[in-house]
């Protein structure tokens, strides 16, 4: 299956998944001077129930916790969509090193790590439906910045002990994700895809321009997580990011001057 190796990496995706190479991927270099201020941008409205979290996971990419999305509990409004979209799930992108780690970058600034709330257009029946959907998702990318220790990625760190192993999973309930939110919700918006495979094309994403912060000794917990099960040779689950991909054809816009 497809990983962050040398064998099965981002290079080697396409082979599999020729969308890949597509008018639209993810994730992006984006440059600020290239990006144009729109008045008609919106804020972000999010709004989130805890009690809709589920479980977290380490899936053997990444570690996610999962929302119950049978109602419109927890959902995000405004900004640059139009309609409502419910929350699926958060997970994270990290490196090995502090520079480098987040999928997008900006004006080639690497971050440490990235956060991604995943949601799925209500207008869709279900996640999967809205998956192969050019409206489907809308992601929130949050920067981690190297910094003063963060209390409110300690629920997470500490869970982490339960799924070192890929295919482990713990409860995890009552986490507002709220409280992973910089302080300015400013962002760039862009339309691109999925950034690991089924690398669909269905994402109108929202980068935050702000960072949050996590101490050094919070990104060695997220590096002591495996990409492998129980049963094979440990390998640290580190550089889960796939690097930027061509523009092309699209614009980026701002929701702040
Ligand atoms: N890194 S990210 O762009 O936020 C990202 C990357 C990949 C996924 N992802 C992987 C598999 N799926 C998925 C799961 C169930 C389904 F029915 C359809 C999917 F595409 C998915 O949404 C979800 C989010
Ligand atoms: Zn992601």
């Amino acid at each position: 299956g497809w990983g962050y190796a040398d064998h099965n990496g981002p290079e080697k995706w396409c082979e599999n998944f020729p969308i890949a190479n597509g008018p639209r991927q993810s994730p992006i270099d984006i440059q600020p001077s290239g990006a144009s201020y729109d008045e008609s941008l919106k804020p972000l409205k999010l709004q989130y129930d805890p009690s809709t979290s589920l479980d977290i996971l380490n899936n053997g990419h990444s570690f996610q916790v999962t929302f119950a999305d049978d109602d419109d509990s927890s959902t995000l409004t405004e900004g640059p969509i139009s309609g409502k979209y419910r929350l699926k799930q958060f997970h994270f992108h990290w490196g090995a090193s502090d520079d480098k780690g987040s999928e997008h970058t900006v004006d080639g600034k690497c971050y440490p790590a990235e956060l991604h709330l995943v949601h799925w257009n209500t207008e869709y029946p279900s996640f999967g439906e809205a998956a192969s959907k050019p409206d489907g998702l809308a992601v929130v990318g949050v920067f981690l910045e190297i910094g003063a220790d963060n209390p409110n990625l300690q629920k997470l760190l500490d869970a982490m002990d339960a799924i070192k192993c890929k295919g482990t999973q713990t409860s995890f309930t009552n986490f507002d994700p709220t409280v992973l939110l910089p302080e300015s919700l400013d962002y760039w918006t862009y339309l691109g895809s999925l950034t690991t495979p089924p690398l669909l094309e269905s994402v109108s994403w929202i980068v935050c321009k702000q960072s949050i912060s996590v101490s050094l000794e919070q990104m060695k917990k997220f590096r002591s997580l495996l990409f492998t099960a129980e049963d094979e040779e440990a390998c640290c689950m580190v550089n889960n990011y796939r690097p930027p991909q061509p523009l092309k054809d699209r614009e980026v816009r701002a929701s702040f001057k």
